[in-house]
């Protein structure tokens, strides 16, 4: 019976050997004709973009499509994903500024993104991100740009008023939060370090089941993290990789208070993508001082059939009580629609801009 069993063993580890032989010369086949594209690319009028993140959405969308188990969308995606990172960084190894710390979510996003395959540049504010991108040090630049319990994080949307950067895609990292510490028991922790953001995430959590600790707010998760490596009492409340850089146990995981607690995070660089077939817009729009200025500014947007998926004010910076709205749309600036709305909102706009058309995260 034991050797029946071995003989079965055997048998499936040599297929296995098969189809690994098989998927290795179908992927390095696969990187070969990545570098013809490049060729082309170099010969043709791609403005120096090797990294094609509408092309990337295409891929993906297709694979999941085709899946019919057993691996789920996200393992199969994430694979795929790595095969690109890995043929694109053989055309052209890509630099991605994040909001560091390494071992925070932005670090998390910018690979899940990306692939492994690029050099990620932790930088220690939004305006350095933008500042990396714009200076060409970086090609993209990953930035949070809301948090579905918390809302928009402004300090990226005020960015984007000076900057003549461009959204080139959108990452939605579910985000689960850890207690994690040196110490195995939540009774000899009298401290917890994390970023603000993360505390109020888990307000719920640690009311009920730390109601005797002290939070601190520090500048990032991995900060915290960091905090409470030397720390015999304290814990840190911060995301896996974090504990797996700093040697903390995690005493209690998915500690969120809502369990689809999400961050949007947004690629920035300088291209404009075409088409992908399933996209979103952003724009930037500033109104004329009228009264009903909003309402016109929308109007168009509702007369072409556009679906508004989000919408942002923010001061100016021009004048008091002077704003600048941040609209999400469905679909691409060259779809008909939408280029014929953004005409006629321009007559009620001191200024509009459109800040991307990129493809909805997959
Ligand atoms: O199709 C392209 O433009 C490629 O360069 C190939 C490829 C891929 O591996 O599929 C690689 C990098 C790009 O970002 C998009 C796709």
């Amino acid at each position: 019976m034991a050797n029946d069993n071995q003989q079965w063993l055997n048998s499936l580890r040599t297929q296995i050997d098969d189809i690994d032989t098989n998927i290795q010369s179908l992927i390095s086949k696969r990187a070969q004709i990545a570098n013809e594209v490049a060729q082309s690319k170099a010969k043709s009028d791609s403005g120096g973009f090797y990294y094609r993140p509408e092309r990337e959405a295409q891929v993906l969308r297709a694979v999941k499509q085709r899946n019919q188990g057993p691996l789920s969308d996200e393992s199969l995606i994430r694979l795929f994903k790595e095969i690109m990172s890995a043929c694109l960084a053989q055309q052209k190894p890509l630099n991605i500024a994040f909001l560091g710390p390494e071992g925070t979510f932005s670090e998390m996003a910018t690979y899940n993104f990306f692939g492994h395959s690029v050099k990620a540049m932790p930088e220690s504010t939004i305006d350095r991100v933008f500042a990396e991108v714009e200076a060409g040090i970086a090609d993209f630049g990953v930035v949070p740009i809301e948090n579905s319990t918390e809302g928009a994080v402004n300090s990226t949307l005020d960015m984007f008023i000076g900057s003549p950067l461009k959204i080139c895609g959108e990452i939605d990292l579910p985000i689960h939060h850890n207690l994690m510490s040196k110490q195995a028991l939540i009774k000899d922790i009298n401290v917890v370090f994390s970023h603000r953001q993360s505390l109020a995430q888990c307000r719920s959590w640690l009311r009920e089941h730390a109601p005797h600790i002290e939070t601190v707010a520090v500048s990032s998760n991995a900060e915290a993290a960091r905090k409470a490596s030397f720390n015999e009492h304290a814990a840190a409340i911060a995301g896996e990789s974090a504990a797996v850089m700093y040697g903390l146990k995690i005493l209690h995981s998915d500690i969120e208070d809502q369990a689809d607690n999400a961050t949007r995070f947004l690629v920035i660089g300088k291209q404009l993508l075409t088409k992908s077939g399933d996209d979103k817009s952003s724009l930037m729009v500033a109104g004329k001082d009228e009264p009903g200025v909003l309402f016109q500014i929308l109007k168009p947007l509702n007369d072409h059939g556009i679906s508004m998926k989000r919408i942002e004010s923010r001061p100016s910076k021009r004048g008091k009580w002077d704003y600048v709205f941040f609209i999400d749309v469905e679909g691409h600036v060259e779809d008909e629609n939408l280029s014929q709305a953004i005409a006629e909102m321009q007559r009620f706009t001191s200024n509009l801009k459109v800040l991307g058309s990129y493809p909805k995260s997959v």
